[in-house]
């Protein structure tokens, strides 16, 4: 099997692209692993199959289309049947999880939130007991008073960084906002952070995404294994 991360994600979007069937609806993920799925996706459709993608950022968007994937909006679909998507943190049991390191947070929550099932896929790498321990919590903020934002972040005892490119330039999102990415001690109690987080004006949404996926589909060196929610 193979073991490095690259061969595990594309294992598991070949895996998670099984999961869609003839004239689904289909959200569509960002991120690396979202990409192996995208790209397995795209194979199956050269072969015959027939799906809509609904993508969940303008990079996944292109990529989508690339490969023949028909895209369309919410302008044509009240739900969504599936949407399958990365993390950067998945809790054993609970399945909540961390996400917006690749800076898509919003629509991603978009996304899940209009959808009938949510599948997350990932290499083990990301399997954690308690969610922050190895990554922040992103959170997307209005660019128009972000510094009062960031203030009401770090007095719900975040370490709150705002993201920048590599040229020290503010981070800008597909829908025009700002992220922060949010430190915490290893979170205890993530639905209460998660609504305390959203109750502060100027927050559009954060990256800690409770009880949505309904299932994670895991890669590790002995294949890919199906974690229901507990
Ligand atoms: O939430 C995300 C993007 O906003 C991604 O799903 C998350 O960052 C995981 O990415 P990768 O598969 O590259 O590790």
């Amino acid at each position: 099997m193979p073991a490095d991360a690259e061969a595990l994600k594309r294992l598991v979007g070949e895996a998670a692209a099984e999961l869609v069937e003839n004239d689904m609806v289909v959200g569509l993920g960002t991120g690396s692993t979202a990409n192996c799925l995208i790209d397995s996706l795209g194979e199956r459709v050269r072969n015959g199959l027939r799906f809509i993608g609904i993508p969940t950022s303008k990079r996944s968007e292109e990529r989508a289309r690339a490969l023949g994937i028909t895209i369309e909006g919410f302008d044509r679909h009240d739900r969504i049947d599936l949407c399958i998507d990365g993390a950067d943190e998945i809790a054993r049991g609970s399945l909540h999880l961390v996400k917006g390191l690749g800076g898509a947070l919003l629509r991603e929550k978009i996304v899940a939130a209009a959808s009938d099932r949510m599948v997350v896929v990932a290499d083990e790498s990301k399997l954690v007991d308690h969610l922050g321990t190895h990554a922040p919590v992103p959170v997307e903020i209005s660019s128009f008073g972000w510094e009062s934002t960031v203030r009401q972040l770090a007095q719900l005892g975040a370490r709150p960084t705002p993201r920048r490119d590599r040229d020290g330039v503010l981070f800008v999102t597909d829908g025009g906002n700002m992220i922060v990415d949010c430190a915490f001690a290893p979170i205890e109690d993530p639905p209460t952070l998660e609504a305390s987080i959203r109750a502060i004006v100027g927050v559009f949404e954060c990256g800690l995404f409770i009880s949505r996926a309904e299932c994670a589909l895991v890669a590790g060196p002995d294949g890919v294994v199906r974690i229901d929610r507990g």
